[in-house]
């Protein structure tokens, strides 16, 4: 912090520009404006440095102390291979955040910013795409600040016995394929999508953890490519030097099935077999299907297993006739094969989440007029509107009071309608609202009108949790690299399956 003279201004920013935070507050003649630096250069100095000179440059200071002890680290909640991630809060303003302590020393700043993770993140602005908020680098520590998420999508799947809705699936699936269209549009893609990279808050799921694995090909001492093995695409396995965008929709294939079943589809327990897990599932490549993996396998003397494979939908027997003939025009051996995740949007699966998104779009334009953010953004406050709502409703139940009950209901209209007035603005269309819009509509409606005419009582939940189930790793041991690594069952809830 510190006031500056318009002749060593140049020197500071300079100072400041290389300093750990990305946000300034430039004061100009009573009126503060702030600056939000994309990626702190010199270049950034420098424009800031003309926008300044036209509005009377008084002083320029940080708006935060680019300190640690800002916030308070409360809970561990995840320990990668890079980094570990607390529950923090930020003790300015009370808001929750996570917290990333990369485990790697870093020695400068200029050495933080040339991060993917950090390049890339920082140039991601999306409902379904983690934020980052800071950097941090002290003590040679460099540590991410980020919105917190509740958990994970592999936490939500270990201790479910009873496969979730399709419609969950569904839900999920088409948030994470607008994300990774926004992402792949701008030339970036994942290269590490597993459910663990996957965060989940209420009904909204977020992408994490991306932009690493690029990071990890080109900073030695991480010279290897390092993605998990059971969401690895085949080209990748097969240790092709030119892959794209295509590795993620393979990915997305095999967690849709996972999903829906509960079970890893690939659960390969080393690199050759999870080849064969793939070729028992989609049977081996041919010359029709995929010739330059035929050229692949023949460069690494790898021979696959001549196997016809089962139908993916013995596999999944319960999954629509749509969710299957997604998973396996996603899990193609050939990435050209694979639909791109725009396309992948307009898929039949996911016909009723465009409806629902073209209706929500065209209800904010009639109700709100212009839209001024993104219809995606849209869904998600709608979703968080849902989410909030049922939450409260269960929380009445638990502790029902008649005093909270009016407040519940005021926050839930004042956050999810934007009024506070008796009738709900978004009932009003519900003539307009396609059937499973107006399901939808229906449950929020039921369970407002469920706020207003409960009764003074308390409940306990007595239900008893079914036993975890196991999901398996296969047990082969080969591996055409030479290496194995069997995971032992105690392992399994971290899944460390880098090699
Ligand atoms: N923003 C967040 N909010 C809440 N939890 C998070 C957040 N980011 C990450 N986590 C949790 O921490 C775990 C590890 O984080 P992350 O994947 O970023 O670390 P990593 O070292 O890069 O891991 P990996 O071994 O996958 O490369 C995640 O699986 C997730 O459960």
């Amino acid at each position: 912090m510190g006031k500056v003279v318009f002749g060593a201004y140049h020197l500071q920013c300079k100072l400041f520009v290389s300093e750990e935070t990305f946000d300034w507050r430039v004061l100009a003649r009573g009126n503060t404006q702030l600056f939000s630096l994309g990626q702190p250069s010199l270049l950034h100095s420098v424009s800031i440095c003309h926008s300044l000179v036209s509005c009377h440059l008084l002083a320029v200071y940080h708006l935060r102390a680019p300190y640690l002890c800002r916030f308070k680290l409360i809970k561990e909640v995840g320990d990668g291979t890079f980094g570990s991630v607390w529950r923090a809060i930020n003790k300015q303003n009370g808001e929750v955040v996570a917290v990333k302590k990369m485990k790697r020393k870093y020695y400068s700043f200029e050495e933080c910013m040339s991060l993917r993770e950090v390049k890339s993140l920082r140039r991601m602005n999306h409902p379904n795409i983690v934020k980052l908020k800071e950097v941090i680098r002290e003590n040679d520590i460099l540590y991410f600040i980020m919105e917190y998420m509740e958990c994970n999508l592999y936490q939500l799947m270990k201790d479910r016995v009873k496969p979730f809705a399709e419609s969950d699936v569904r839900n999920w699936c088409f948030q994470i394929f607008q994300a990774l269209a926004y992402m792949h549009q701008r030339g970036y893609f994942h290269r590490d999508l597993k459910p663990e990279n996957l965060l989940v808050s209420k009904d909204v799921l977020k992408l994490a953890d991306f932009g690493l694995a690029r990071e990890i090909s080109s900073a030695p001492p991480y010279t290897e490519y390092v993605s998990t093995r059971w969401y690895r695409a085949p080209e990748v396995l097969l240790q092709s030097s030119a892959y794209d965008s295509a590795v993620d929709m393979w990915a997305m294939g095999a967690i849709m099935a996972e999903l829906l079943t509960l079970h890893p589809l690939f659960p390969g327990t080393s690199e050759a077999d999870e080849i064969l897990k793939i070729c028992n599932v989609i049977g081996c490549p041919d010359e029709q299907t995929w010739p330059q993996g035929l050229s692949l396998a023949e460069a690494m003397k790898y021979q696959f297993p001549q196997i016809r494979g089962s139908q993916l939908s013995e596999v999944m027997k319960s999954a629509s006739s749509e969710a299957v003939d997604l998973i396996s025009s996603l899990c193609s051996w050939d990435p050209c094969k694979r639909p791109k995740a725009a396309e992948v949007l307009q898929h039949a699966f996911f016909k009723v989440c465009k409806e629902n998104f073209n209706w929500i779009a065209r209800h904010h334009r009639r109700v709100h007029g212009p839209l001024r953010v993104t219809p995606n953004k849209l869904l998600v406050e709608y979703r968080q509107g849902i989410a909030q709502a049922s939450f409260l409703y269960k929380a009445a139940l638990r502790n029902f009071h008649p005093k909270a009950c009016g407040l519940i209901m005021k926050i839930f209209f004042l956050s999810f309608t934007g009024t506070t007035g008796n009738a709900n603005p978004i009932l009003r269309h519900s003539r307009s609202l396609p059937e499973t819009g107006r399901a939808t509509v229906q449950k929020v409606s039921t369970i407002t009108e469920k706020l207003a005419h409960m009764s003074v009582t308390s409940r306990t939940r007595t239900a008893v949790k079914p036993p975890v189930p196991l999901l398996k790793a296969g047990h082969l041991k080969s591996d055409f690299l030479g290496k194995s690594d069997e995971i032992p069952p105690a392992k399994r809830l971290t899944r460390k399956l880098v090699s």
